[in-house]
């Protein structure tokens, strides 16, 4: 999508360090050394307790379209250091032109729940391609796991209402448009106003009218009138222009002359003024026009938290259209994921962990080759455990709370699991076939549906259990150790 909007390639889609440490790889011979780094986050956006993955199938037609072109290339040559002299020498330009990724790609599925200090996505690779990929993957996945996990929120409030995203025109710019409209429909809308993303990613499409249509006529009669002649099966009018009350009187004569036509009124809008007041009185007048299925649609800034208060209230709103506070993820505008390298394989073959030290004990990375794995018993998941692929045995597991070596937990061979990292690329080649985007949203629903409620509900939730297996915890505690003391020596 966005190289048709820039009309480009992508290599360029980095951060310039990531090209100079590039080039320093293959100067000193150390471009092919193989690596492994994680991308994660380390605390849910919004205050909540859970967070939804998104962005994967962004990441894939990424990867599938790297490359450098020969415009790339140009202007890569044309970047000077602080001497005035070329920052690249020709023969690296010609070594990017014919890179192609021949990274291993373990991913979680998009809609999966998530928690903090879980790879979402593990990449193996030369350290040189995993170095320059940093910076797309972490676009990749930040805004779309952010807005994701906004829309999902959205989604638990309002239950079964339907949910229309409203926010092309609030979005950072056509890309965040785009993008958001996908991550919101996987985590939970039903529909949005964006026609493009309708049209590209499949996403139904819907929408009312504007106040400028009301204002163009005489009266706010004429304008429903009319409105409901020319579009007598896509008719939910904007009731709140001038008077409220008035309005959705004018809204049931339309509605009158639309029912003898063979039609029915679909819907009001509500979009100022107290909705929940509103809602209702307009539910009274509605229902006693015998106009049962009208929907009520309400919009003005809403977000997951004014919704809640609204259903307390007892408003009749059963469809929610939602712009700026999802799109821009207004109240956390981005997601603080990073990338963190995990492994280094030496010379001799051997995998030698890393870490990079905190002074915070939340920020020491977690080193190894990673695996999540999701024990669940029949009242749904109760705990995740993070694990060495090459070191833990499978049967039985100790799991260590990382903030609190005394707590520990075990899982015997009995207790069943799900893995959550599969195979999305296997050095270069595609092995994963992306389920649909209907797919996508459906998983959300039911992993949330397999959540504590207390994990899910907006103030304070439940911090829902992730641990380290126990050889993996003694072995990011002795680095840790070692470091501190490399570090003082
Ligand atoms: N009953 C309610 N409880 C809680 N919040 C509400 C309720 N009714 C409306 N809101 C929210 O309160 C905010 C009101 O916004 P604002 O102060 O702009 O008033 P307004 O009615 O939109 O006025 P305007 O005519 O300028 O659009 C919106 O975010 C709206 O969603
Ligand atoms: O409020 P949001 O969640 O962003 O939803 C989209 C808003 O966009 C439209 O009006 P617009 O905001 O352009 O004009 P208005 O404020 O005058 O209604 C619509 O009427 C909604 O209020
Ligand atoms: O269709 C609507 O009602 C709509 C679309 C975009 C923004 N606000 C409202």
């Amino acid at each position: 999508m966005i190289n048709k909007l820039y009309d480009t390639s992508l290599g360029l889609l980095t951060d310039l360090y990531q090209l100079t440490m590039a080039y320093g790889y293959w100067k000193s011979g150390m471009a092919e050394k193989e690596a492994v780094f994680n991308l994660y986050f380390r605390k849910h956006p919004f205050q909540g307790g859970y967070t939804v993955a998104c962005g994967l199938g962004s990441v894939i037609d990424y990867i599938k379209e790297f490359r450098f072109d020969a415009s790339d290339l140009a202007y890569l040559a044309s970047l000077e250091g602080s001497d005035g002299n070329p920052l690249f020498e020709p023969a690296f330009l010609e070594y990017l032109g014919a890179l192609r990724l021949a990274c291993s790609i373990d991913a979680v599925a998009e809609g999966t729940v998530v928690f903090p200090n879980e790879p979402i996505l593990r990449i193996q690779g030369s350290i040189l391609q995993c170095q320059l990929l940093e910076t797309p993957l972490l676009n990749l996945i930040n805004f779309q796991t952010l807005i994701a996990t906004k829309a999902a929120r959205m989604r638990q409030v309002a239950q079964g209402d339907v949910l229309m995203e409203f926010g092309l025109r609030r979005a950072q710019g056509p890309d965040g448009g785009m993008t958001a409209s996908r991550a919101a429909y996987i985590g939970g809308v039903d529909a949005t106003s964006n026609v493009l993303a309708g049209k590209l990613y499949g996403i139904p499409v819907k929408g009312t009218h504007a106040h400028s249509w009301v204002m163009t006529f005489d009266s706010e009669l004429e304008a429903f009138e009319t409105y409901a002649r020319y579009l007598p099966n896509n008719t939910t009018l904007l009731v709140d222009t001038y008077d409220t009350i008035q309005g959705v009187k004018n809204a049931i004569v339309v509605g009158e002359k639309l029912r003898e036509r063979g039609h029915d009124l679909g819907g009001i809008r509500l979009d100022s003024g107290d909705l929940a007041y509103l809602s209702i009185e307009a539910r009274h007048l509605l229902d006693a026009a015998g106009f049962h299925t009208t929907q009520i649609v309400a919009s003005n800034d809403l977000d997951e938290h004014i919704m809640d208060s609204l259903k307390i209230q007892g408003a009749k709103i059963s469809v929610w259209g939602i712009g700026t506070k999802l799109v821009t993820a207004f109240d956390q505008p981005a997601l603080g994921g990073v990338y963190k390298l995990a492994a280094i394989r030496d010379p001799g073959g051997e995998w030698s962990y890393k870490i990079k030290l905190s002074e915070q004990a939340v920020k020491v990375s977690t080193p190894g080759i990673q695996q999540v794995r999701r024990y669940r018993d029949n009242a749904g998941f109760i705990a995740d455990m993070i694990y060495d692929i090459h070191r833990h045995h499978p049967q039985e597991a100790s799991m260590v709370d990382p903030y609190d070596f005394t707590k520990i937990r075990q899982f015997d061979s009995e207790t069943e699991f799900e893995e959550l990292l599969m195979p999305i690329f296997k050095e270069g080649d595609l092995v994963y076939r992306l389920p649909s985007i209907e797919a996508s949203k459906a998983r959300v629903l039911q992993q949330l549906s397999c959540f504590h409620q207390g994990v899910k509900r907006l103030v304070n939730p439940h911090t829902y259990p992730v641990g380290l297996e126990k050889e993996l915890f003694d072995i990011k505690t002795n680095l840790v150790i070692r470091a501190r003391s490399v570090s003082k020596s």
